[in-house]
């Protein structure tokens, strides 16, 4: 039976033809309870993974989202013109340039409202470099090709699991990079950015605490005075503002009362420091938002896994919680 869709699809990109990204979109869109996704990607890519994971599934080439069909069995793509089959598990610029065209076109469709919203599948950031790709990641791009820097705003990143949420103030630089750049402005915009983000989830009023950046919170500035001199009046600013905003609490413990229920959300300094703990509770489990974004996104909350990559062995969960976070969001955004 074919049903003519009522919404547009999510796009669901393929990422780095050489990881497992193209298995894990194929193995979650073709579930029988999945939402209506299109994939974007080398076309090469989306074969092999079809082969591997759903070898009955027909792969249809389609130009755009409205010529869509949701038919069972038949899984519609938009693709690149090249489908070269790239060697598993190797960088390469142009398994980079693959990944980065599939993200381009997918934020084209989803400003112009013709996608529901974007699951990214995971990129190589080394490869994306070698393509000469200027930006680290997908969060970074994002914001870039969103326009939102245009208009003043900027994003955050949110990773996220059933018992725990985690919003960056610095993301993708080095530890020293992420002490400077960690300043008032950047606290100020991660809290916010969580404060809405947590409303979007249906959170009227989230209760966010800021992890500090020294240990223990610098200890009365025994270890640093960031928390004195930048993260406190951050926090306090917010507060007149508001927002139900406390801290900045010592980073080794803050998580753990956060799982325990104390906070909605906590706001980390920095890649590791917020990441971890997500990671370190399943990989399986956790899904990469993007806040502040004029679309949904999200993507699993892991990497391309180069070592396992074509041998059907890679778990689709997080994949599959980020397809579904994505519908749920798209369906809330749209009333
Ligand atoms: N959303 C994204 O685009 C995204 C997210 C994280 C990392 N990355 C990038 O991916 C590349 C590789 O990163 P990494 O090696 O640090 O982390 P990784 O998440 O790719 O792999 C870490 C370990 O977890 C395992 N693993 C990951 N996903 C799995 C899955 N679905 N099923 C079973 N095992 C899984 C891998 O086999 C590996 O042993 C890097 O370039 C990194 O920046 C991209
Ligand atoms: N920091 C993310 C993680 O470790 O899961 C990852 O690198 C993906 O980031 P983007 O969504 O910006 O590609």
């Amino acid at each position: 039976m074919t049903v003519e869709p009522t919404r547009p699809p999510l796009a669901v990109t393929l990422g780095d033809p050489a990881g497992i990204g193209p298995e894990i979109a194929l193995r979650a869109v073709t579930r029988p309870d999945a939402p209506h996704c299109l994939l974007i990607g080398p076309p090469a890519a989306a074969a092999r993974a079809r082969d591997l994971v759903s070898p009955k599934t027909q792969l249809r080439a389609v130009d755009a989202p409205e010529h869509c069909v949701r038919t069972p069995g038949t899984i519609d793509i938009i693709t690149s013109s090249r489908s070269k089959v790239h060697p598993y598990g190797q960088i390469s610029a142009e398994a980079g340039q693959l990944a980065h065209e599939a993200v381009m076109t997918a934020v084209a469709l989803a400003k112009a409202g013709r996608v529901s919203g974007i699951v990214t599948a995971p990129i190589h950031k080394e490869a994306l470099s070698k393509a000469g790709v200027p930006f680290p990641g997908h969060t970074e791009m994002l914001e870039k090709y969103s326009g939102v820097l245009e208009t003043g705003g900027r994003v955050a990143m949110m990773l996220a699991n059933e018992e725990l949420r985690v919003v960056l103030v610095t993301i993708h630089v080095s530890l020293r990079e992420a002490v400077e750049q960690a300043d008032y402005a950047a606290q100020l915009r991660a809290i916010r950015l969580a404060h809405k983000g947590c409303q979007a989830f249906g959170i009227g009023s989230p209760r966010i605490a800021v992890a500090g950046l020294n240990p223990h919170a610098g200890e009365g500035g025994l270890f640093g005075r960031e928390e004195i001199d930048i993260i406190r009046p951050a926090i306090e600013a917010a507060q007149a503002d508001g927002m139900n905003v406390s801290g900045p609490w010592p980073g080794d413990t803050v998580f753990m009362q956060a799982r325990q229920g104390k906070f909605d959300v906590v706001v980390a300094q920095y890649h590791d420091q917020g990441l971890i703990p997500i990671k370190y509770m399943g990989l399986d489990k956790g899904v990469n938002v993007t806040l502040g974004l004029p679309f949904v996104r999200t993507s699993p909350d892991h990497g391309t896994a180069f070592d396992i990559a074509g041998k059907g062995v890679a778990d689709a969960s997080s994949m599959i919680a980020a397809i579904t976070m994505a519908d749920r969001m798209s369906r809330a955004r749209r009333g």
